[in-house]
């Protein structure tokens, strides 16, 4: 048994929050001031065995292996050691200071895991406005990575065995110690040269322990998200099963299922449709029946039906995994060690905020990290598409919106992200006459983020308001061509989606095309407790699978901009003029049923970006990456001509009143109705005389 590992073998143990093995004291951590974080590494048990690499200087960082969502990885060279170890640098202006927090226990809590299919931390420290992991340098690649480059079809079943078994004894370590992956997938399963199989990327993993409730945050990439995640009707660790099932189809073919559809598509048709199989039929390669049957005890929408961890890996599937070695001759001698393959990035069409003042110079061409510069703050300027920055435009007092263009993020000045969900007040905003008067909203200072808090994670530099300032992480500032996107829901914790609540939950939406175009971003939706009535409590559904299943059946779906909802929420002004609200409309579209009032809404996902995932391109200007349902032109078709023929019996109808008039203001003795066809004409001064 590996070690650290915990042992509490039932599913309702680890849901009546069976003591963890690890422990970590969070609050007193979290809560340490600047001066106090860096006594952190001589304070804190961490500092020598967990957090050892936690000094921005003793790198020397080479060029980028990987990109995530809202990182890259760097190989870098760790000179006290002369040992060659990978880097994440994540962006922290992209992210909200309670996900910074979160993002901080994470990393802290997955620092210490102990499992050899669990990726360690061998340290983490902030520099800039970016957040540093220090992990081993696996130097094989994620899976993902392994099948881009030489098996696009997928891999042969016994080498997915061989992988599924390593990443399953990860999960079983990580479910018995209360945490839930949230994430799992083939570009999560990084691989050494010798052909161990590590979990990795706990950006989004969660902790079962930290509180009782259960899990309502919708995090994840779209592809291998469980359908209850989904529904945020409160999930467990067996989210993560369904994900290892999303992983093993992923294996199989090359690409997870539904990867080529739109997100909220993805999110739609897993809601809707039955689990996704494997069609050993049409699969290029042979599989056997285990391995199907495999994958459908993962893929049960019911999640209390599906295995755990621990007994899934009895399944008869897992015999035929062979040692590590042989994923070396399978595998690896097939493709070049990590170092050697090409790594794109591709250009992002995304809707960022971005400074037009000074340009932060980033070269793209040399990735290699630069010198921390200081924080600026400039003003924000939302950029679409693919082309150049257009100068600067002065932005009236009065209209304290983001500058709204076209334009490219490669080769940019350096852009920085609101913070989504926060109040943004108008004078928060900078205007073109005070660039420099803009202050971070009151609920973001500056100073409030506890620069090196969590665990082990150590504040070198400068922290800038993560949501507010120009980043000065000194990193290329490329985002634009490598930031993913991401996709999750959180829902406020204190209050549940309830069909009466007839929620307008500003939803973020965003996505950015992944470097390999596939659709791996992980995506958030992100309910900010604004809530609002709608028209009638019957224009209002939560996004359930049975609703999603209606809505998908009938086809009907509404994508239409309507004006934000507070017009002192600069961010969703412009954003509600740009992008508009993606809404689910469910029913039919038919004249006579919209008039029955009868039709439901799902609650609505407005559009807008999110700094703590790509605030990119999302659903809005690219056409290449508008989440528009391929049914709008039928359904705008319908709406139109329901519209006309409301238009014609009103005709009608004021034709009809036309023709009464005259009988409301003359005296029944005087007054001969006209007729209809009379009516249409002009009234006679003769007969005004008359009457
Ligand atoms: N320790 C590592 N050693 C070698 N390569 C790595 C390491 N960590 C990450 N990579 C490479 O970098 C890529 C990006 O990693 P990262 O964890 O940022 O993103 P991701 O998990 O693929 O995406 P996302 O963050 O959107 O889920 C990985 O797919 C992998 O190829």
């Amino acid at each position: 048994m590996p070690s650290g590992e915990n042992l509490v073998t039932s599913d309702s143990a680890v849901q009546k929050r069976a003591k963890p093995a690890i422990h970590i004291d969070i609050a007193p951590t979290h809560l340490l001031t600047p001066v106090d974080t860096e006594r952190i590494p001589s304070a804190s048990p961490l500092s020598s065995e967990t957090n050892w690499a936690n000094r921005y200087e003793d790198f020397v960082i080479g060029n980028p292996i990987g990109y995530g969502s809202s990182a890259v990885v760097y190989e870098a060279m760790y000179k006290p050691l002369n040992k060659k170890l990978a880097i994440k640098a994540i962006d922290l202006d992209k992210f909200e200071r309670n996900q910074i927090d979160e993002l901080r226990r994470e990393t802290a809590l997955m620092a210490l895991c102990k499992h050899p299919n669990v990726l360690k931390v061998y340290g983490s420290f902030v520099n800039g406005s970016k957040l540093f992991i220090v992990t081993p340098y696996l130097a094989a690649g994620s899976c993902l990575d392994i099948m881009k480059t030489g098996f696009s079809e997928g891999l042969d079943e016994i080498s997915i065995a061989t992988i599924l078994k390593q990443a399953l004894e990860a999960l079983v370590y990580l479910h018995k110690n209360g945490h839930i992956h949230r994430d799992v997938k083939a570009g999560n399963l990084l691989m050494d040269d010798q052909g161990q199989v590590l979990l990795a990327d706990f950006g989004v993993s969660s902790s079962l322990t930290e509180n009782n409730e259960v899990r309502r945050t919708f995090v994840g990439t779209p592809c291998w998200m469980a359908p209850e995640v989904m529904e945020q009707a409160g999930y467990d660790y067996k989210a993560d099963i369904w994900s290892f099932g999303i992983t093993a189809l992923e294996l199989a073919t090359g690409h997870a299922p539904l990867a080529r559809h739109p997100p909220m598509k993805v999110l739609m048709m897993t809601l809707a449709n039955d689990p996704p199989t494997l069609d050993r039929q049409n699969c290029k390669q042979k599989f056997s029946r285990t391995f199907k049957d495999m994958i459908d005890l993962c893929l049960q929408k019911d999640h209390h039906k599906r295995p755990t961890a621990e007994k899934l890996l009895a399944h008869p599937f897992f015999k035929q995994a062979k040692r590590h070695d042989h994923l070396v001759k399978a595998l690896l001698a097939h493709v070049p060690p990590l170092d050697q393959r090409p790594h794109k990035q591709v250009p992002q069409k995304q809707i960022i905020l971005a400074s037009a003042e000074k340009p932060w110079n980033f070269d793209t061409q040399d990735e290699r990290i630069q010198p921390v510069r200081p924080i600026e703050r400039s003003k924000p300027v939302v950029h679409f598409g693919e082309h150049p920055p257009i100068p600067e435009r002065p932005v009236p007092e009065t209209d304290p919106q983001p500058i709204l263009s076209g334009e490219a993020v490669s080769n940019k000045p350096r852009w920085m992200t609101q913070a989504h969900g926060l109040p943004i007040q108008t004078q928060d905003l900078p205007t073109a006459s005070s660039p420099s008067s803009y202050s971070p909203p009151s609920s973001t200072p500056l100073d409030a983020h506890p620069p090196g808090v969590g665990l082990g994670i150590m504040h070198h530099g400068p922290l800038s308001a993560a949501s507010s300032t120009p980043s000065a992480g000194g990193l290329p500032s490329s985002e634009g061509e490598f930031r993913k996107g991401r996709f999750s829901v959180h829902q406020t914790p204190t209050r549940a989606m309830a069909s009466e609540d007839w929620i307008e939950s500003r939803a973020i939406v965003c996505r950015a095309p992944s470097q390999d175009g596939e659709r791996r971003s992980r995506f958030e939706i992100k309910q900010n407790g604004i809530q609002q009535v709608c028209e009638s409590p019957a224009t209002g559904l939560p996004l359930t699978r049975e609703n999603l299943k209606e809505c998908v059946l009938n086809k009907v779906g509404r994508f239409s901009l309507e004006k934000p909802e507070s017009p002192s929420d600069p961010i969703a002004l412009s954003e509600g003029r740009k992008k508009g609200r993606f809404e689910l409309k469910v029913g039919s579209s038919t004249p006579s049923d919209t008039d029955k009032a009868t039709h439901y809404e799902s609650p609505q996902s407005t559009v807008i970006p999110s700094p703590s995932i790509s605030p990119s391109n999302s659903i809005s200007r690219d056409s290449s990456n508008r989440m528009v349902d391929p049914n709008l032109p039928h359904m705008v078709h319908v709406h139109v001509e329901a519209l006309i023929k409301q238009t014609e019996i009103q005709k009608n109808m004021l034709q009809g009143l036309l023709a009464t008039l005259p009988s409301l203001y003359a005296s029944p003795s005087t007054t001969r109705l006209r007729t209809p066809s009379e009516a249409k004409k002009p009234v006679s001064s003769d007969e005004i005389n008359q009457r």
